[in-house]
């Protein structure tokens, strides 16, 4: 699918049940690296680096053409584990165009879909198998995965929305999601700052 004319005609995309991955082109990875000061608990990241770079996430981008009229979708596949006792999550991102919504819809695996706007309203929807979760306009948004299997979802939103990760790199989200006497709970986030 690397001719983008391709994009103009009809078409379908093959994404597994089982792990949510498609053989079409290769997925985006994102390892424990490329998340540096996103986990409260920065002495956990810190030591979990020395023993290697596990991998938190992977996506499905597709290159659908960044037009208005057009939309991109894929999977996010987020693997189970935690730093220190936060869960595995996405970096998360604000859309560019902040009023554009996004559509989740959960595959397999368990967790949140952590949502806030820029003035401080937030939610978490639990992900569960079958479940579609509504991110609206405005509100960054963030998945995370609090059980023992890998959490698949498929996505879609307006192929231009674009993603502004600046927000949350420096002050990260007002909630966190963490493991708490073996459940998962949402608390403070201890770093975050207005
Ligand atoms: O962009 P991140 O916060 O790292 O999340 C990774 C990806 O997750 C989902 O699949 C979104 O729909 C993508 O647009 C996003 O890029
Ligand atoms: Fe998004």
């Amino acid at each position: 699918m690397e001719n983008l004319e391709q994009y103009l005609q009809p078409f379908s995309v093959y994404f597994s049940l089982n792990n949510g991955l498609s053989d079409t082109k290769a997925s985006i990875k994102r390892n424990l690296s490329k998340m540096k000061g996103m986990y409260a608990n920065e002495h956990a990241y810190e030591a979990m680096t020395v023993n290697g770079d596990p991998l938190i996430y992977e996506f499905h981008e597709l290159g659908v053409p960044e037009k208005p009229g057009n939309l991109a979708f894929g999977t996010s596949i987020v693997y189970p584990g935690k730093v220190g006792d936060e869960y595995y999550m996405t970096k998360g991102h604000f859309h560019t165009i902040l009023d554009t919504a996004e559509v989740y819809y959960c595959l397999g695996g368990k967790g949140y879909m952590l949502m806030e706007s820029p003035e401080g309203d937030w939610a978490a929807e639990p992900f569960t198998p079958g479940k579609a979760v509504y991110v609206p306009g405005r509100y960054a948004h963030r998945s995370i995965n609090t059980g023992t299997e890998p959490l698949i979802t498929f996505y879609v939103f307006r192929a231009d929305a674009g993603h502004d990760y600046g927000t949350i790199e420096s002050k990260g989200f007002r909630k966190i999601v963490i493991e708490q006497a073996g459940e998962a709970a949402i608390v403070d986030n201890p770093k975050w700052n207005n």
